[in-house]
């Protein structure tokens, strides 16, 4: 007999494995963890917001607000300012003028995922998490990345995609509610882009949110879309 059990995402019908998909023990657990900000108010604005570099404009007056749950894709050319604008939100690079303000911890995702190299993976990723305080979300984060079996692998063996991925369990590591991503499907295969997907869709689906510059397509249901 088939026993068929809900999805646990509560998509409110039962759970089919897709070939080669995560198990519905996997699913659960993934998804009991982006529960962890229900009652946690996030949340990220920009009011009028003015980024000027190297004395030329890029944007002004640009306007947005996200609450839990919700997402914005940056979009735009090359040299348009999507980077700028994450770091702005990161607050790595002030605004010229305007205001972000918001709740919550954020956690950047940018080009380089500052990890030492020389540090086997899952040691690098400890190294920020402990700062974080969720030293011991470490194994479950590269586990979600599925980078669990190279955590001893010094971080500058690993390829481009990996390293991606691995920036990105720091972001997971991090406990932050606020996700702001920078590119985050460069290097990835196909495959990686969708589980990419997942994890922020159960990100928000936990009541995070998340900021994401790209040009290269990514799903992002329901996002804002701020076009630079
Ligand atoms: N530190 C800096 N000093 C001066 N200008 C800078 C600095 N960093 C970036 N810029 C300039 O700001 C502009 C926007 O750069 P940014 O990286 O934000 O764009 P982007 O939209 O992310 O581009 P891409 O799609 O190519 O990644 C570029 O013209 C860049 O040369």
């Amino acid at each position: 007999m088939v026993r068929h059990r809900r999805d646990p995402r509560g998509f409110g019908r039962p759970y089919r494995r897709a070939r080669g998909g995560p198990s519905f023990r996997a699913v659960r657990r993934r998804h009991a963890r982006a529960g962890r900000f229900r009652g946690v108010s996030a949340g990220l604005s920009f009011a009028d917001v003015a980024c000027v570099r190297g004395g030329r404009s890029l944007f002004e007056g640009l306007r947005f607000a996200l609450g839990p749950g919700e997402a914005a894709l940056v979009t735009g050319p090359n040299g348009a300012g999507k980077s700028s604008l994450i770091r702005i939100a990161a607050g790595l690079l002030p605004p010229a003028t305007g205001r972000v303000a918001g709740d919550g911890a954020r956690a950047l995702l940018a080009e380089t995922a500052a990890l030492d190299p020389e540090l086997g993976l899952a040691a690098a990723v400890r190294f920020w998490a402990r700062i974080d305080g969720h030293a011991a979300a470490v194994e479950a984060a590269l586990a979600t990345v599925g980078l669990e079996k190279l955590a001893q692998v010094p971080v500058r063996l690993l390829s481009t995609g990996q390293r991606r991925r691995a920036g990105f369990a720091r972001v997971i590591a991090s406990g932050a509610p606020v996700w702001l991503l920078d590119e985050p499907a460069n290097g990835l295969d196909a495959g990686s882009v969708r589980t990419l997907e997942t994890l922020i869709a159960d990100h928000r689906s936990g009541g995070g949110i998340a900021l994401v510059a790209t040009h290269l397509p990514i799903a992002l249901p329901h996002a804002q879309e701020v076009r630079l």
